[in-house]
Order: C-alpha cells, then sequence, then structure tokens
C-alpha cells in the first residue's frame, strides 16, 4: 500500500464510521503528506446483485495556519455526523508541504501552512509547493486507488475555509468536469486584490497578475456547470473587509449570471466556532448532489 494509516478510530456513534490519519509520499511536493479521511460505514460494504459502487468524497481545504487536524478536532463531530447520514466520506488534506528541507519564512500567511493551493513557479518555493497538482490530481487518484474506486465517476464534491475556500472555488472553476459541487466558507474571493493574495502570488509565482488564473472572481467569466454556489460568510469577521471580498464575488455573479448564495451569517466571526456551526448544512448540500448522482449511475 501506497498509505500508511497512522491512526484509525471511529468516531461519531456507536455503529459510525472512522477517522483515519494516512501518511504517504507525495509526487507532487517530493515531501510526505499527512490527511486526514473519514470514511462513513457503508464504505466497502458489498452489495449482493451489483458491482461495488464508490462512495462519494468531499474534499474539505483548510486556511492559513492549519495543518490536516484543524477541521477534524474543530468541525469534525458534526461534519462526520452528517457524512454518516449522507453516506459520504471527507478528506482533510494538508495547507502545504512541510519539512526541514521545505523554503520557509517566519510568517503565517506564506510558506508552510500557506501553500494557497497553487503550482509555484519561482524559487525557492518552485520545489515543493504544488499543492494545486497535489489536490486536482495526485490526491484523487491516490484515494481511488487506494480506498476501493472512493470518490471515482465524478463523485467529487469540494469545500473550504479562507485559503480553503478560494482553492475550492479556483479548483471547482477550473475543473469544471471533475466536481459535482463546490461551497466555502468564508472565502478568499478576489485574492489578487487583497493583501494575502498580493503577498502569496508576488512571492509563488513572481508577479500578481500570474495570480489571476488562480482568483476565483477573475475566473468567473460565465455561468459555470454548477446550479449553485453555496457560500457562509460571518457578518463580524475580522478578515472580512480587507481580505475576503465577498461582496466583489456576489456582484461578479451576479453579472455573469451565475447562482451563489451567500449567507450572511450574524455575529459569527473567521474561528472554526463557525465553521462547526454551519458544516452540516454544506455536508447535506453536498451529499444531496453526490447521492442524487450515484443513484444515477446505479440505475444504469
Ligand atoms: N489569527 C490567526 C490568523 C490566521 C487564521 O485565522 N487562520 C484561520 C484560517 S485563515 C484558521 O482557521 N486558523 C486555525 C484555527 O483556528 O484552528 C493566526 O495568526 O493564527
Amino acid at each position: 500500500m501506497a498509505i500508511e494509516i497512522l491512526s484509525k478510530t471511529r468516531v461519531g456513534c456507536a455503529d459510525g464510521g472512522y477517522y483515519h490519519r494516512c501518511k504517504h509520499f507525495s509526487k507532487s511536493t517530493g515531501t510526505d503528506m499527512i490527511f486526514g479521511l473519514y470514511l462513513p460505514s457503508c464504505h466497502g460494504s458489498s452489495t449482493s446483485t451489483k458491482e461495488q459502487q464508490p462512495t462519494p468524497i468531499l474534499f474539505w481545504l483548510s486556511g492559513l495556519t492549519c495543518d490536516d487536524t484543524n477541521f477534524a478536532n474543530k468541525a469534525g463531530s458534526r461534519a462526520f455526523n452528517r457524512a454518516e447520514k449522507e453516506n459520504i466520506a471527507i478528506v482533510m488534506p494538508d495547507t502545504s508541504p512541510r519539512g526541514e528541507n521545505v523554503a520557509n519564512v517566519d510568517s503565517y500567511d506564506l510558506g508552510i501552512g500557506a501553500g494557497f493551493y497553487i503550482d509555484a513557479t519561482v524559487e525557492p518555493y518552485k520545489a515543493n509547493y504544488s499543492m494545486y497538482s497535489y489536490i486536482t490530481k495526485e490526491l484523487p487518484a491516490l484515494l481511488e486507488n487506494e480506498f476501493d474506486k472512493l470518490g471515482s465517476c465524478g463523485l467529487k464534491a469540494i469545500t473550504g475555509h479562507s485559503m480553503g475556500g478560494h482553492g475550492a472555488l479556483t479548483i471547482a472553476l477550473k475543473n469544471q468536469n471533475e466536481w459535482l459541487s463546490v461551497s466555502a466558507f468564508s472565502p478568499i474571493c478576489n485574492p489578487t486584490k487583497v493583501p494575502w493574495g498580493e503577498k502569496a502570488f508576488t512571492a509563488y509565482f513572481g508577479s500578481v497578475e500570474c495570480g489571476k488564473a488562480h482568483d476565483a472572481t477573475c475566473l468567473l467569466t460565465e455561468p459555470t456547470v454548477y446550479d449553485e454556489i453555496l457560500i457562509d460568510q460571518g457578518t463580524a469577521d475580522e478578515f472580512l473587509e480587507n481580505q475576503l471580498s465577498t461582496d466583489i464575488f456576489s456582484k461578479h455573479a451576479t453579472k455573469v449570471g451565475q447562482n451563489v448564495t451567500i449567507n450572511m451569517r450574524d455575529g459569527f466571526d473567521h474561528s472554526y466556532h463557525f465553521i462547526a456551526a454551519f458544516i452540516e448544512d454544506h455536508v447535506q448540500f453536498h451529499g444531496s448532489k453526490l447521492r442524487a448522482k450515484l443513484e444515477k449511475l446505479q440505475s444504469k
């Protein structure tokens, strides 16, 4: 097996699924990577008459300063309980490569913990910072191969928080044949126009201009395959005004004819308390679409 299971524990309820932490060598980043994985109890259980169908999967992309554990520890029980009801898995990748030889700076918004879900093109980041390839190609293939076709047949959805919300939106917009649905919590909607994105794109690409290829507002030029993009945003978010550009994205979506639901949640900030409060809605949002697609596949 290309994956080492570091830990595996039952979570949620007596007959629920299992939360794993998995380690593997990544060709994309040139480093070991660790990801979290919730597998619902239905995963791998065979149906007697038909060929085993893949379990659908929701990708969760975390934000700045996070690793593979923040989501599981701070929003996990609610997310996993809902995923169990929806019969879907959740994968929680790390936010960057890590290790002694990985380029880094003493800053929470660049380098380790701040991979921005792009493939860096300039030194010193180019060697390892390939989170875009990792999330879009390597990790889905690994999950399919190592976990009974997990997420195959287009049974993949994507969501995330802040930098991870930016990752979810941009990855879904750039790969519309690969993902069934997309949502985000407090996403960085227009990174080329705000300090977090300007700093990251200058370091990783050598210019903010190059970052337009990874900017959700720039990428949204026409209605997409997604009938609805779901966004939740706290009104008391300390980063709302200077970093997130929710209103710009919303107006832009209306202009190009893309349906976006933006729930402004009164009093919530940028923390995982906010995510925990609404994660079940997002898991259900994706779960209903993933299950509908699975039913369609099964009826063929
Ligand atoms: N005040 C934060 C700024 C970064 C931040 O708010 N990170 C968000 C994502 S952009 C987060 O989820 N942090 C980890 C956590 O709350 O567990 C810090 O310096 O740690």
